[in-house]
């Protein structure tokens, strides 16, 4: 049986006092597509910079098909989009791709390449011109220039509008539709939503969960109960409650006794309606619990 493309076994990486990761431990298979969640310092830079060989991890192991990603061997087969891309300014975009191009035996062709990813009238433009989104897109663009197995994005469509935002999930559905493997990093939870098919919550460190859309949703366990009414009696289930408008939204574990103990309490409400929480709500209640942040509901 061959190797997980990416694989971390029990690793830990510190920065001085500050432990970035502690003993994760993540395969990703062929085909995955797979969206690394977490606040901001949770460790997903990390995670991405010790895959991708740019840092060594403290203890454990982490490999690219069996092999150290220190090794250029290990590198051969992968595509990365850091953070922050430093493009040479005076060089034009599709010299930009060409030099990229020049160090893989088997590149996309620079014109497919720039259409993928919505850059074709801005070839001869040099990046020091480009809007910020461009430039964006122009370095993400560039991870996948090596026709690479396992691509790394980490969070790609910052600083991109609503359309170049779609776009870049375009191409990245593509990829995935044709064998790509991708691991990426976002805040926009409506991203990981539209792409992922699993997802890996980091917090602090350390995975919170890992697991598909529905079992993340399951996971945090938790729905959301919307009333029409005046004033929210106290409720022992409700974790969280928030205005939209002249509705009301409950957060709970347990919404037929929410339900219950407000209709006991006898409270005015209309239009009840319970439904599943969206994975931002899911999230932010797996890492608000891993902070303290959020009182469990009283039993
Ligand atoms: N070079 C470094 N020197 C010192 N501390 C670092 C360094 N890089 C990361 N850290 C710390 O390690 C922790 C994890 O950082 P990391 O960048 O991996 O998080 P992240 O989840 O990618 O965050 P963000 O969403 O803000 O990019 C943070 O506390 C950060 O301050």
């Amino acid at each position: 049986m061959s190797p997980p493309l990416a694989q971390a076994i029990e690793v830990t990486r510190r920065y001085g006092d500050v432990l970035a990761l502690d003993r994760v431990s993540l395969e990703v298979g062929p085909g995955e597509l797979v969206g690394l969640l977490g606040p901001n310092g949770a460790g997903k830079s990390t995670l991405i910079n010790l895959f991708t060989g740019l840092r060594k991890p403290y203890s454990g192991r982490v490999m690219l098909s069996g092999l150290d990603p220190r090794t250029p061997m290990a590198r051969r087969h992968i595509g990365v989009a850091p953070q922050e891309t430093a493009l040479p300014g005076s060089l034009r975009v599709g010299e930009c791709v060409d030099f990229v191009r020049a160090h893989f035996p088997d590149p996309l062709p620079t014109g497919e390449l720039l259409e993928r990813f919505g850059l074709a009238t801005l070839r001869r433009r040099q990046t020091g011109g480009l809007s910020g989104g461009q430039r964006r897109r122009l370095s993400v663009a560039l991870a996948f220039v090596g026709r690479p197995k396992l691509v790394f994005l980490d969070e790609p469509t910052t600083g991109l509008d609503v359309g170049a935002r779609h776009e870049l999930w375009d191409a990245v559905r593509a990829f995935h539709a044709e064998g790509g493997t991708m691991l990426l990093t976002s805040h926009y939870l409506e991203e990981v939503e539209a792409l992922a098919k699993r997802v890996v919550v980091l917090g602090r460190g350390r995975i919170l969960a890992d697991d598909d859309l529905d079992g993340v949703r399951r996971m945090a366990g938790l729905r959301r109960v919307s009333v029409t009414m005046r004033a929210v009696p106290p409720l022992p289930g409700l974790l969280k409650s928030s205005a939209e408008g002249d509705r009301t939204h409950l957060l709970t574990a347990d919404a037929d006794r929410l339900v219950r103990d407000l209709v006991m309490s006898g409270a005015e409400f209309r239009d009840l309606e319970v439904r599943q929480t969206s994975l931002e709500e899911a999230f932010l209640t797996i890492t608000g619990a891993e902070s303290g942040d959020l009182v469990p509901a009283a039993s």
